[in-house]
């Protein structure tokens, strides 16, 4: 027998809320993490109060209440790194942590899941849709005025379930129903330009302690980080954070990047847009940020952030900033009673 101890080597430990989204969006993390590093992964669960209560968002303090009880598990050093849907997230900085990795982001956007395969244009006058997201149900009173917009809470499971029994449509991420593989239920995939997703929609966000940037973790999470998805989260949660808008608020905002060839310059396009409440009105901008090429001809999509440098991420901060600046001059938290 040898007696040869191999070092304890400790697993890396992904803090997670308990609900199956979180579960499945945890373990892709996890995967990515357990091949981008020699490290065991294991998922520790979180309970959060908003999983705990069945009362509304808005009574348990509203946007980041999911996040909070994760963030506090993380500081305690009850685990290694959280992971979050991004649009979850609120954009105020967290003293101590650091959204260390976006991995690729999933589609951003909207689905409708309707009885008998209807459509927005298509579902019957008066038709009972539920959501509990401002943002959606401003958008559908924009293009539907008809409908009756119900306000719903709960899991994605919970919430298709309805469909089965008191409403004829509902309107969730596409990013969740493929991951959990519900796609079969959406009848029609909602175009940016008919509901403009939230910011951050179908992203995830790995955080972990700023501390650990500078170690073999942050090393190992920038690995996995995606300088697209980075530069098009930046943009989008600027909005959100220049409007001073939480993810209970009536707002859109998509960016995309776009290039012709690999190596050649790119563009991050933004649209962002405020709706109101009532359906009434709403206000959208389009902006575009261009990127120059690398000197060293490296592609983008292959690019993590620690090539981007500070530059580019910065300009793209910027471009949502300005156009959110814009969008509040033309009037934004009016029309989307921020304030
Ligand atoms: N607010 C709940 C929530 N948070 C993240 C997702 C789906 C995944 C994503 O958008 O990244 C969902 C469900 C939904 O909006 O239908």
């Amino acid at each position: 027998m040898s007696a040869f101890t191999p070092p304890a080597t400790t697993a890396l430990r992904i803090g997670t809320r308990g609900s199956d989204l979180a579960l499945t969006q945890a373990t892709t993390v996890a995967e990515a993490l357990g091949a981008a590093s020699d490290r065991e992964v294991e998922l520790v669960r979180i309970k959060t109060e908003g999983d705990r209560s069945s009362a509304s968002l808005a009574s348990l303090g509203g946007a980041g209440v999911f996040a909070a009880a994760l963030r506090e598990a993380l500081i305690a050093g009850e685990c290694d790194v959280a992971v979050h849907s991004l649009k979850d997230l609120p954009t105020a900085e967290t003293g101590g942590l650091s959204i260390a990795a976006l991995p690729h982001r999933a589609d951003p956007r909207d689905v409708l899941c309707a009885r008998d395969g209807w459509t927005l244009s298509t579902l019957p006058t008066g038709a009972r849709v539920g959501t509990g997201s401002p943002r959606r149900a401003a958008q559908l009173r924009l293009v539907r005025p008809d409908l009756e917009v119900l306000d719903i809470r709960g899991n994605v499971g919970t919430r298709l379930g309805r469909l089965d029994k008191d409403l004829d449509a509902v309107v969730l991420a596409r990013a969740g129903l493929a991951r959990l593989g519900l796609m079969d239920r959406a009848t029609e995939t909602l175009e940016p330009d008919v509901m403009l997703p939230a910011p951050g929609q179908g992203a995830l966000a790995v955080e972990c302690r700023t501390e650990d940037l500078e170690g073999p973790l942050g090393e190992v999470l920038r690995r996995i980080d995606h300088a697209p998805t980075r530069l098009a989260m930046l943009a989008e949660r600027a909005v959100l954070g220049t409007l001073e808008a939480g993810c209970t608020a009536p707002v859109g905002a998509h960016a995309t990047l776009h290039w012709a060839d690999d190596v050649g310059p790119a563009r991050l396009e933004l649209r962002a847009g405020v709706f109101a409440p009532n359906g009434r009105r709403s206000l959208l901008r389009s902006s575009a940020l261009e990127i120059p090429a690398r000197a060293d001809g490296e592609p983008l999509a292959e690019q993590s952030r620690a090539t981007l440098g500070d530059q580019i991420p910065g300009r793209a901060v910027e471009l949502g900033e300005s156009t959110a600046l814009e969008m509040l001059a033309e009037g934004a938290a009016e029309v989307a009673e921020l304030r």
